[in-house]
């Protein structure tokens, strides 16, 4: 019996074209502006830059540098936790300031909202910070639909496409595994996923679908819901 469902935002909830085409050009265009003028004024920024240095080996004392290399890792999507969190800061100022609203997918905000009255408790799993998270959600094309959801996850668990990650998560939720189904489009976090127990569906938002018949398939949440009245 599902009582949980974990779901993966970008090409789960959400357009993968609104993270690549909206959410990262933002972040590509101000991040440099961003540790500039908040560096020294919020130490979670400078938290952050020492956590970037770390593990790029840069000079911490040379901002240029950092930002360089914050914007490779935007162009090569990495899923670098500090990366992450300093562009859930700065989307934050995009959100409030009307430059986007959050895309959800209305098949997403229509069953997240019918889940949670049905009673199911409902968690995010995404490489993007909690706070880029409760943006999506709380600044979303569908309205708010925070409310819906009990709790946010990010790459502070571990990685997405390890399975340790998705034990933690359990351990944290205090469920059994089998209780908890994860909502994903990417087939080796689905797969860690599975390693640990949990049930799992293969979000497929467009394009063909996977020939495969060891895990559920769906194109939208409707689907997700149809295989739920299953379980
Ligand atoms: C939380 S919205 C931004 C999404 C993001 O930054 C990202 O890397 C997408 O990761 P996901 O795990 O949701 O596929
Ligand atoms: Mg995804």
């Amino acid at each position: 019996m599902i009582r949980v469902i974990l779901t993966d935002i970008e090409g789960t909830t959400s357009s993968i074209s609104f993270v690549h085409e909206v959410l990262f050009p933002y972040a590509r265009e101000h991040m440099g502006e961003f540790v500039r003028d908040w560096r020294h004024e919020d130490p979670a920024v400078g938290e952050q830059l020492d956590r970037v240095a770390e593990v790029s080996g840069c000079d911490r004392d040379d901002i240029d540098d950092l930002v360089r290399t914050l914007e490779q890792w935007i162009d090569e999507d990495r899923k670098e936790t500090s990366l992450k969190t300093l562009q859930g800061m700065l989307w934050e100022q995009g959100y409030q300031h009307g430059a986007f609203d959050g895309h959800v997918y209305p098949d997403a905000a229509e069953y997240l909202r019918f889940w949670h009255d049905r009673g199911l408790r409902l968690y995010v799993y995404s490489s993007g910070s909690v706070k880029a998270q409760k943006l999506i959600f709380g600044f979303s094309s569908e309205g708010d639909l925070t409310p819906f959801f009990s709790g946010y996850f990010d790459t502070n668990v571990g990685g997405k496409k390890e399975s340790a990650s998705y034990r933690t998560i359990i351990d944290k939720l205090g469920v059994e595994p089998e209780t908890v189904l994860f909502l994903s489009d990417v087939d080796a976090e689905l797969e860690a996923a599975e390693a640990a127990g949990l049930k799992t569906c293969w979000l497929v938002r467009e394009g063909d679908l996977p020939d495969t018949d060891h895990r559920p398939v769906a194109r939208d949440f409707r689907e997700v819901d149809a295989l739920l009245q299953r379980h």
